[in-house]
């Protein structure tokens, strides 16, 4: 009996998703948000995350002490090309897929999830797919406009399909259009809760001139070469204007200093540098007046979540133009510029130095960026987990 009370007082939820830092955090703060949701209730939560052994999963998982296991996953590089797709590298690795569904399906098995939730990334297709043939309830959650590829290939095992703008449910497949529930793209709340003295002291950004704004250049999880390139070319000019905190991509650094290093003295003080900026992020998005950015959905969230003015690069690789898509979303609402085709240094100049200028400028696009944050995505999240759960 007090064995049985225990079991029902405890939520098992399989979480599976990952790569990118876009998939990565949506589970992590869905994770946080449903603990708290229980433990108000006096329950407590079993989590198990399927991931892969390279996708930022593996270091975040762990370090918030979640149980982490591995699967065998095949990276299908997409193309329009048919030849391309079936290049060597693609049809071995998906001669892994079965194998990553069978290791899958074991883990689900032992595991007996009260609810899988897979938030797309391609290791979630295996974990998706053993949910079903384990008969677990399965969630999706969609961060960008249009589904993802995963999210594609599971729609139609899935449950529900939380998505994060009313604008998905007409492009779903009709089929699973009842599934679907709109509920945002969950933002970590530490995001919401930093402190611009904070990022000063901790990534001692002595030399900046607070006087100036602030411009955060990111890339997303992996930095974006294009975006390094015309940040490149802008400095000078830019650090005359501002002071510039850029993150540029791990493997990215180096050359990016040995550029800085022939910058004169006063504007080299303005510049900081970093491969990925990790928990001092909240505190450099408070700092920041503005940013220069990819258009990924995570950043797109966190950035309306707190009233940021942007200048978009959208990256124009993406899964079905998304990129482009959610720039140009915003800044038809005047909350962002978007750069859409190619970009040259005076085009980001003549999109970035008005709003540097003008602090008026900035805060009146913050104000309209602020208008599509949804703080309470998390929250709904969790609805529809526990919905799933029980229904
Ligand atoms: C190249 C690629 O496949 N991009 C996709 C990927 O975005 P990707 O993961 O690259 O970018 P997102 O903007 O969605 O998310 C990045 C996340 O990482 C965080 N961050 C980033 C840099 C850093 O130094 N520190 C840090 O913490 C950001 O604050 C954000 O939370 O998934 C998104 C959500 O499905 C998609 O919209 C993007 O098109």
């Amino acid at each position: 009996m007090k064995s049985e009370r225990l079991s029902a007082g405890t939520f098992r939820l399989v979480v599976t998703g990952g790569g990118t830092g876009g998939h990565t955090y949506p589970a992590l703060t869905a994770i946080r948000a449903l603990q708290k949701r229980l433990s108000a209730e006096g329950r407590s939560l079993d989590v198990l995350w399927i991931g892969t052994a390279d996708g930022l999963e593996a270091r975040v998982a762990p370090a918030e002490g979640i149980a982490f296991a591995t699967v065998a996953t095949g990276k299908i590089r997409r193309s329009s090309n048919p030849l391309k797709m079936m290049s060597a590298a693609n049809v071995k690795d998906m001669a892994r897929v079965p194998l990553g569904v069978a290791q899958a399906r074991k883990l689900v098995a032992n595991f007996q999830p009260d609810v899988v939730l897979a938030t797309g990334g391609y290791v979630a297709v295996p974990a998706g797919l053993a949910a079903r043939m384990c008969r677990r309830p399965l969630v999706l959650h969609e961060q960008t406009v249009r589904l993802g590829l995963a999210n594609r290939k599971l729609a139609s095992s899935a449950t529900r399909i939380a998505v994060s703008s009313e604008s998905t449910v007409p492009l779903l497949p009709e089929a699973v259009r009842d599934a679907a529930v709109v509920t945002g793209n969950p933002v970590r709340p530490e995001v919401l809760a930093g402190h611009p003295d904070k990022a000063v002291a901790a990534l001692s950004l002595h030399g900046f001139d607070r006087r100036l704004p602030t411009a955060y250049v990111t890339g997303g999880a992996q930095g974006s070469q294009q975006i390094n390139g015309l940040v490149r070319d802008a400095l000078p000019w830019l650090l005359e204007r501002a002071n510039v905190i850029h993150q540029c991509g791990p493997d990215n650094v180096e050359e990016l200093q040995r550029h800085a290093a022939a910058l004169p003295a006063p504007l080299a003080g303005r510049y900081y540098l970093a491969g990925f900026v990790g928990p001092e992020l909240p505190d450099v998005l408070a700092l920041a007046d503005i940013l220069v950015s990819r258009s990924g959905a995570g950043t797109l969230a966190e950035l309306t979540a707190l009233g940021k003015p942007a200048v978009f690069v959208p990256l124009a690789s993406s899964a079905g133009n998304e990129q482009a898509h959610n720039a140009r979303h915003l800044e038809e609402a005047g909350a962002a510029v978007a750069l859409l085709g190619e970009v040259t240094v005076g085009r980001l100049r003549d999109a970035v130095g008005p709003l540097l200028a003008d602090p008026a400028r900035r805060d009146a696009m913050a104000e309209r960026a602020r208008a599509h944050g949804r703080p309470d995505a998390a929250d709904r999240l969790v609805d529809v987990i526990l919905s799933a759960a029980s229904g």
